[in-house]
């Protein structure tokens, strides 16, 4: 596990910029392609450096395929859809084939469009579009880029939720999450876990304590803190925070 911590939120944004950078040339020279799950929050501004120089110019956005870590169960234009926060305000501006942008489907049940999305994704492994894991049968995203909750949730994994034990599903949904939306489609802990890379972000003094559990703490009941069961089985973790973020960490201080 790698800790970046970065006096202000332009500063980070860079970092992370070069970072998402350096892992698409990574994954482009190793087999052709660029699988990228992401989140939604403020994440995707902190990523808004994508669409300037000289990212803009120098990425082959032709190699990219973007999925969904979670989705929040709404119309597509509606104001809490993750994919709109995207679309509008990052995806728009970038470069990338439409056909390769995997949005959950908005006119199915949270079951429904949980498994269809499942099904989408095993479809893209047969193909290789997506890589396998080679030690579970779970997909292999190049990177899965997450925003830690102030209480310490990843995509739509909630503290204490059922949804934190299952183990065969890659795509699972949620009816009650204590965050609303209630319903939500989320990728689960073992297909995060094998991604080839995972950045979690987090910002903002309301975060520290979810941070200092998700990194620092050895109490055993921060265990089961989301955040905390992100941890790759052969892949990289790198934490971006910012100082505010980062205010109540003590091996990083
Ligand atoms: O509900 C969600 O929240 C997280 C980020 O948490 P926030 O409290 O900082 O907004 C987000 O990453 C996730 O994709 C989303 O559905």
């Amino acid at each position: 596990m790698e800790v970046r911590i970065h006096e202000c939120l332009d500063e980070l944004s860079t970092d992370l910029a070069d970072q998402i950078e350096e892992l698409c040339e990574e994954s482009i020279k190793d087999h052709g392609v660029f699988a990228v799950a992401i989140s939604g929050g403020s994440i995707i501004s902190l990523m808004r450096k994508l669409s300037e120089a000289p990212y803009k110019k120098t990425i082959d956005w032709s190699k990219w395929y973007i999925f969904w870590a979670d989705e929040r169960v709404v119309a597509k234009n509606h104001v809490d859809s993750n994919y709109k926060l995207a679309k509008d305000n990052l995806l728009s501006k970038l470069p990338i084939v439409p056909s390769h942008v995997y949005s959950i489907n908005d006119s199915l049940t949270a079951e429904e469009a949980a498994s269809e999305y499942e099904f989408v994704i095993r479809q893209l492994v047969k193909t290789r579009v997506v890589n396998v894991s080679n030690i579970s049968d779970c997909p292999k995203f190049d990177l899965i880029l997450l925003e830690v909750g102030a209480d310490g949730h990843v995509a739509s994994l909630f503290p204490n939720h059922p949804v934190l034990e299952e183990k065969n599903e890659w795509v699972t949904f949620i009816a009650n999450a204590p965050k609303p939306p209630p319903e939500r489609i989320t990728l689960t802990l073992p297909v995060i876990n094998s991604a080839a890379n995972v950045i979690m972000v987090a910002t903002g003094g309301v975060k520290a304590e979810a941070v200092r559990m998700a990194i620092d703490d050895m109490d055993p009941e921060c265990s089961v803190l989301p955040a905390r069961m992100i941890q790759p089985s052969v892949g990289k973790l790198v934490w971006f925070l910012d100082v505010e973020a980062a205010s109540k960490l003590t091996r990083f201080s």
